[in-house]
């Protein structure tokens, strides 16, 4: 077996060959690459706290996909995807052991205590076996080298200034080149086959036909996830004016679920919008995809700043909150049953997809931390067992914001979800879609059905605390918006919102837009 100037490459969470640094460095500093993937058993347990399942059917799915997508790709460019179950430390070692005289380990940092933990390990084999270690940064936008402060310390607690100071101070990386051909495995190592959910002993995901991402994992299928959104339909010169969006496939781009699994880089979209804004058309939309892929990039450095506290009960701010740990409310919440029209369709899209749109997440981390004071940990992982898209620092970076412990400078800030239901799904339709047992509540009625009179419930068939549940919780808040005619302010009327501004301007307004789109929720 050859294994002179051999390089393993583990690959985790960057499962594509465009843009990425990894595989571009071992292409240049060997002439065997080792290109590995481990279905890692440290995935396929219970969630820290509350046990859910830590990686469940819909990512699961997503996985496999992708893993398959790159297997093909590197096939076509000479090499393999090497696939193994078992833990990447101990992988290494047999793998290191078996092919005689490897040179050298290399794989893209992460942040998060589990992640580190993997590569503490990876390390201390290596080390052991007097195999060098290469890493290298990947996943964001910005390059954590490029940032405009010293230390990941001096990162500033509102996004904001975090934004602002690496649109003005920073550049984005241009892409690297992807290699024609990829230099081979090592003759005779044998790439072991892609497993499946059941010899991973996890269950099959089922397809809903009203998934919001009816997509697949895989570079492929990303790459052409915007060309469609961006090239052949527009979709992107709009975003702005959709992305609050609840049903279908093109209301937002979609791209998250790749991007979490590294199916395509956040630099190539960067440089495609950069593109499109040179041959088609620059607007708030086309900017705001930027902007909120900077979201990505923040919460991702506050957890290098912030280490395990990104994951404690007190947040970012240490502050303690009597969270309660009430299992049957935390039960209704989760299989979409607490009453609440608008947060049990978003509850059941979730469980029967694996998806949710931004909007739905806002709301729903709202009421389960806010409406019913539960612990915000146990929303956070059951977003972590169910989410495709689910990355680590995204999630808990999201959910400690929405338990008011983490990025938001706002005190007390509360989605009214009669006034959100309403604004965002105004004659109902979505929740209908997710809810059939409300199916013949005709238009907004559907959002509050506890305060129907008894004729109208029975002319819908509906028996409350029957065939759906009695509200869990009526926050007092919500009355207002009791009998209110839809309207005002949901994403139709947002869509005309004036046209078109110089970049600086459009800028501004869209930072006054946002903030003012939070302040009366
Ligand atoms: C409680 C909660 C939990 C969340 N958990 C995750 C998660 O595990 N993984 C995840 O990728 N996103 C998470 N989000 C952020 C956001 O809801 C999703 O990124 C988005 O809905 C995915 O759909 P999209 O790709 O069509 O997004 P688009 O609206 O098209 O946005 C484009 C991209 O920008 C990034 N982005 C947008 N909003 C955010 C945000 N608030 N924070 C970080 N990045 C953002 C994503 O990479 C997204 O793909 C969470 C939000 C909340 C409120
Ligand atoms: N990648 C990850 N995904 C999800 N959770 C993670 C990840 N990495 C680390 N964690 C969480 O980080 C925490 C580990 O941090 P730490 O060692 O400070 O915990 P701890 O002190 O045991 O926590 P606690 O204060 O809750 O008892 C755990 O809650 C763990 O679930």
């Amino acid at each position: 077996m050859s294994a002179s100037r051999t390089i393993i490459c583990l690959l985790r969470n960057d499962l594509r060959l465009h843009d990425n640094e990894l595989l571009h460095w071992a292409q240049r500093n060997a002439e065997y690459i080792v290109p590995l993937y481990c279905f890692d058993p440290r995935h396929y347990v219970g969630t820290y706290h509350f046990n859910l399942p830590k990686t469940g059917p819909f990512r699961l799915r997503f996985l496999l996909e992708s893993v398959k997508d790159l297997r093909n790709t590197l096939v076509n460019k000479g090499s393999n995807l090497v696939v193994r179950r078992g833990k990447p430390e101990t992988v290494i070692a047999e793998l290191i052991k078996q092919l005689g005289s490897v040179s050298g380990v290399a794989f893209q940092e992460e942040v998060t205590a589990e992640e580190l933990n993997v590569e503490k390990k990876v390390r201390e084999v290596c080390a052991k076996l007097n195999v060098k270690v290469h890493t290298c940064w990947g996943s964001t936008l910005f390059h954590r080298d490029d940032l405009p402060f010293h230390h990941s310390s001096s990162l500033p607690d509102v996004y904001t200034q975090f934004r602002k100071a690496v649109e003005t101070q920073s550049r984005v990386r241009p892409l690297l080149q992807t290699p024609e051909k990829l230099n081979p495995l090592p003759v005779g190592l044998e790439e072991g086959s892609v497993p499946t959910a059941e010899d991973l002993e996890q269950t099959e995901a089922v397809t809903d036909p009203r998934s919001a991402f009816p997509c697949s994992g895989g570079e492929t299928h990303a790459l052409a996830r915007l060309k469609h959104y961006f090239w052949d339909t527009d979709l992107v010169a709009t975003y702005k004016e959709t992305r609050n969006g609840l049903i279908g496939v093109d209301y937002s781009t979609k791209f998250a679920p790749w991007l979490a699994m590294g199916c395509i880089s956040p630099r190539y979209i960067y440089h495609q919008i950069k593109q499109y804004e040179t041959e088609r058309t620059a607007n708030q939309s086309t900017y705001w995809v930027i902007f909120e892929l900077l979201w990505r990039d923040y919460f991702r450095f506050v957890a290098l700043k912030y280490g395990n506290r990104m994951f404690h009960v007190k947040g970012l701010q240490e502050k303690s909150v009597p969270w309660k740990r009430d299992m049957k409310l935390f039960d209704a919440w989760k299989e979409g049953r607490t009453g609440v029209p608008f947060v049990d369709a978003n509850m059941r899209e979730l469980a029967m997809t694996g998806f949710m749109s931004n909007r739905g997440r806002q709301n729903v981390a709202s009421f389960l931390t806010k409406d019913l004071c539960l612990d915000w940990r146990m929303g956070a992982e059951w977003f972590e067992y169910l989410l495709i898209d689910y990355d680590v620092c995204s999630n808990y970076g999201n959910w400690l914001y929405s338990a008011g412990i983490g990025n938001d400078p706002r005190e007390n800030r509360k989605f009214n979800m009669i006034k959100q239901g309403l604004d965002y799904d105004s004659n109902g339709d979505y929740v209908r879609q997710w809810l059939p047992e409300l199916q013949t509540i005709r238009g907004a009625d559907v959002h509050t059905p506890w305060i129907l009179s008894s004729a109208a419930l029975s002319h819908a068939q509906v028996s409350l605390g029957d065939t759906y549940p009695t509200p869990v919780i009526v926050a007092p808040e919500w009355s207002r918006h009791f009998n209110k005619k839809p309207g005002g302010g949901g994403p139709s009327q947002r869509g005309k919102k004036g046209p078109s501004h110089t970049p600086k301007q459009h800028r501004d307004r869209g930072i006054d837009f946002y903030f003012s789109r939070s302040k009366n929720l």
